[in-house]
C-alpha cells in the first residue's frame, strides 16, 4: 500500500482501534477479530489492532477485514511501550499490517535505535509507518524521520500523572499548522461522535476511536456511574 492509497482510504473517516489489555475479558484474538469485523460493518475505514503479544491479533484481523490494518505490539505500560523496538516493528509488518504504529516520542527506546530505524525497517518490509507522538516537536521530528502518518496517540501519556479526560485538539491544530501536507491522525480519548467530528475540523485527516467503541467494560462503567453508587 502506498501512502497515497492509505490517505485516500482514510481521509475524513473513522478508524476503529480493537484492542484489549492483559486481563480484560475481551483479551482474545477471536473476540477482537469479531470486534474488528463489526467495526468495519459500522463504517470503519481502517482497523488499528494489536497490543501485548498482539502479533496474532494483527494477522487474524488482517485476514478477516477488507480495510487497511494498522498493527502494533505493546510491551508493558510505562515508558516506550507501543511497538518499542525495530524487531517488534518488523514482526508487526510480517504479520500483515499495512501500517505499523510505533512510539515516536523523544523518550529513550529499549533497543537504543532512533525512530528513523523503525521507519526504515517498516518501509523495507513494504508497510507504512504511523508515528505515535505526544507533542508538536515529536510529530515534526517523526515526519522528518520518515513517518507516513503522525498520530496524537500519546498526548498526555508522557507527563507525570494520568492523562486528562478529553482529547488534545490543540495538538491536532498545531501539527496541521506545522505539517500542512501530512497525514495527521487524531487519536486518544475521542469519546463521543461530536469530539471525533471536532478533530476533523481541527485539521486531522482522520480519527481513531478505541475505548468508546470497543470496550464494553468502560462503556458499562459510565452508565453504571451515571445511576449513582450501587
Ligand atoms: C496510550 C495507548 O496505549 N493507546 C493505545 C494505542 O494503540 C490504545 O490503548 C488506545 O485505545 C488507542 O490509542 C485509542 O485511544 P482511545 O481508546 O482513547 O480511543
Amino acid at each position: 500500500m502506498t501512502p497515497e492509497t492509505f490517505a485516500a482510504a482514510v481521509a475524513g473517516r473513522l478508524i476503529v482501534s480493537c484492542q484489549a489489555g492483559e486481563g480484560h475479558p475481551l483479551r482474545d484474538t477471536a473476540a477482537l477479530t469479531r470486534m474488528a469485523r463489526a467495526a468495519e460493518g459500522g463504517g470503519a475505514a481502517a482497523i488499528r489492532c494489536g497490543g501485548v503479544g498482539g502479533v496474532p491479533d494483527v494477522a487474524a484481523v488482517a485476514a478477516a477485514v477488507d480495510v487497511p490494518v494498522i498493527g502494533l505490539t505493546k510491551d508493558g505500560t510505562g515508558g516506550v511501550f507501543i511497538t518499542p523496538t525495530v524487531a517488534a516493528a518488523r514482526a508487526v509488518a510480517a504479520a500483515g499490517a499495512h501500517v505499523v504504529a510505533a512510539d515516536a516520542t523523544f523518550r529513550p527506546r529499549p533497543d537504543g535505535r532512533p525512530v528513523a530505524a523503525t521507519a526504515e525497517a517498516v518501509h523495507d518490509a513494504g508497510a507504512l509507518f504511523m508515528a505515535d507522538v505526544s507533542s508538536l516537536d515529536e510529530g515534526v521530528a517523526a515526519a522528518k524521520a520518515g513517518a507516513d502518518a503522525v498520530a496524537t496517540t500519546l498526548a498526555g501519556h508522557t507527563l507525570p500523572g494520568p492523562p486528562p479526560d478529553g482529547p488534545d485538539l490543540d495538538l491536532v491544530r498545531a501539527l496541521r499548522d506545522a505539517l500542512p501536507d501530512a497525514l495527521i491522525v487524531a487519536e486518544g480519548r475521542y469519546h463521543t461522535p461530536e469530539l471525533a467530528a471536532a478533530a476533523l475540523e481541527a485539521g486531522a485527516t482522520c480519527v481513531v476511536v478505541g475505548t468508546a467503541i470497543t470496550d464494553p467494560q468502560w462503556i458499562a462503567s459510565r452508565f453504571a456511574a451515571a445511576l449513582g453508587p450501587p
